[in-house]
């Protein structure tokens, strides 16, 4: 009894994913994922580099890694990133360091990162990625959102804007797409595609042992 309960929790072993959030600025992907790492225990952030100023509320080593430009490109030279990018005139990159021996121990990792980003990771890591895009409503919701954060001026948000569109069209570069209207509803879904891809067979590494002791004469 007690060897058969052994069996069926090590069946629930699992390698970790990387769940990839993605959306034009403003759309939402930082409030989604604060709400994710807030009420999932089992997702961690990975924090990017990045050269952009700190904004107010902001925390170095939480919120991202703020590097001078020197420091970037040594860690590019070094081969420190998963993937790197340049987004509104700053380099944003992600740490390799952590990732891969998490993924074994079956932890989870949210990436806030762009479709540059998102297309070089999946290239390298493909059945660990799920990504996720994340549409407004509307444009105009887009430009209020922006507008109402209150964390750019009003040429840095026209800039956003503007590339908004430019952003929207690799929407059919990710395996699902979120409109977020209300934004529980939104964090239901994320929720609910990462709950479905969590239970894939092919994530589920101590499934194997399970099924051959089930099958055993
Ligand atoms: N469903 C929603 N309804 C109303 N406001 C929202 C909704 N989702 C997010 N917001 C607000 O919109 C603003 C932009 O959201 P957020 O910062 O999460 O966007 P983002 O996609 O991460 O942008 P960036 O790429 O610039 O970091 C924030 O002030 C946030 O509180
Ligand atoms: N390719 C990458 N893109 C990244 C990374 N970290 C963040 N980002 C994207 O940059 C923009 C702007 O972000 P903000 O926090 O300065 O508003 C946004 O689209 C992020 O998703 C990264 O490591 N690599």
């Amino acid at each position: 009894m007690v060897e058969a309960a052994n069996s069926a929790s090590n069946a629930l072993q699992r390698r970790g994913l990387m769940l990839i959030l993605s959306s034009p600025s403003g759309a939402g992907k930082t409030t989604i994922s604060r709400m994710l790492l807030e009420r999932d225990p089992q997702i961690a952030l990975s924090v990017s580099a990045t050269t952009r100023p700190i904004r107010p509320g902001e925390v170095d080593g939480v919120h991202y890694h703020f590097v001078n430009q020197a420091e970037f490109d040594r860690m590019v030279e070094a081969d420190e990133f998963y993937e790197w990018a340049t987004v509104f005139g700053h380099s944003y990159g992600t740490p390799k360091a952590q990732i891969r021996a998490g993924l074994k121990e079956g932890q989870d990792f949210l990436f806030d990162i762009d479709w540059q980003g998102t297309q070089q990771l999946y290239q390298k890591d493909q059945q660990d990625v799920v990504r996720v895009f994340i549409l407004p409503p509307s444009i105009d919701e887009l430009r209020r959102r922006l507008t109402g954060r209150g964390t750019d001026s009003p040429e840095v948000i026209a800039a956003r804007m503007e590339r908004a569109r430019a952003e929207i069209s690799h929407w059919d570069g990710y395996d699902y797409v979120v409109i977020n209207d209300d934004i529980e509803a939104c964090y239901h879904q994320v929720c609910e595609i990462l709950h479905a891809e969590r239970m894939k067979r092919a994530r589920q590494t101590g499934l194997i042992g399970f099924v051959r002791e089930l099958m055993r004469d």
